[in-house]
């Protein structure tokens, strides 16, 4: 059976998109994520906020299965996505990272033109029925990451000829070619100039009209100002999690608030 058909049927379930249930993970002996469970809502912005090596990247790999890449991870617990479990041994975590695409904290631009860079993903899932829909495709792409007006009169340059902060609008837009129903950002915007910071806060808002987007970040303001969920990470255990505002002016764990007021970080 072709593994997504598992997902296509779904919807997100009483609003949750994603449901974390007991989730762990080592990596070899050491214990990075501890028993963490988390319903990630659906057309929502939710912020992992935590000091660093709390387990934020961690957690957020787990969503997508890029922990499978590492061969010292070990996950356990469940994840489903719209009510189906994601770790089932018959989905193609190619397939579902399609569904739950990424954007990393360094823009990654394949060694390729931009218009291959936007048009790989659409490209390899079939998205595609003939040229013309995929250079629709990938201007959709390019205009919703804000990067079309830069990009347009020279798609077949390399990505990586530009800038860090287009890179990283390129990255973005290559995530959402494929139309993922999750996006995933690792703090996308710590290259980021304050404009193109800007931007991306900007698309990430559009983006949930659609989308879930799940972003790790290190700025509390971002969190403040892109989320309507916050999860506060403290060494691999998920201390806090409810509305944002709840989170930054009145947290209910001494933790989450040392942290928020910079006592610790
Ligand atoms: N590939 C890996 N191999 C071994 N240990 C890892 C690996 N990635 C992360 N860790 C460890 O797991 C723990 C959690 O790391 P993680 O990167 O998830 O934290 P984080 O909260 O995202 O940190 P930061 O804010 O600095 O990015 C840390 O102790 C880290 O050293």
């Amino acid at each position: 059976m072709n593994d997504m058909r598992l997902f296509e049927r779904a919807a997100a379930v009483d609003g949750v998109k994603i449901r974390a249930q007991g989730v762990n993970v080592h990596y070899g002996a050491a214990h990075a994520l501890k028993d963490v469970s988390v319903d990630i809502g659906d057309r929502l912005v939710t912020a992992f906020i935590g000091p660093s090596g709390c387990g934020k990247s961690t957690f957020l790999r787990c969503l997508n299965r890029m922990n499978d890449t590492i061969p010292a991870a070990r996950v356990t617990g469940t994840i489903a996505l719209d009510g189906q479990d994601i770790y089932d041994r018959r989905v193609d975590p190619v397939q579902l990272r399609a569904k739950v695409g990424m954007v990393f904290q360094k823009p990654n631009p394949f060694p390729k033109s931009i218009y291959d860079n936007v048009a790989y993903g659409p490209k390899i899932h079939g998205l595609a029925k003939n040229r013309a829909e995929l250079d629709e495709i990938v201007e959709k792409a390019l205009r919703r990451a804000a990067l079309w007006t830069e990009a347009k009169d020279r798609l077949q340059s390399p990505g990586t000829g530009l800038s860090g902060g287009q890179q990283q609008r390129l990255c973005i837009a290559r995530a959402i070619a494929t139309e993922p129903e999750v996006l995933l950002m690792d703090e996308p915007c710590s290259a980021l100039d304050p404009i193109a910071t800007a931007q991306v806060e900007e698309l990430i808002d559009e983006l949930k009209q659609n989308y879930s987007v799940v972003i790790v970040t290190h700025s509390m303001q971002q969190a403040a100002r892109v989320s309507q969920r916050t999860a506060f990470f403290h060494l691999g255990n998920l201390v806090e999690y409810g509305e944002t505002g709840q989170i930054f002016t009145n947290p209910s764990d001494p933790r989450t608030e040392s942290y928020i007021s910079g006592r610790i970080g």
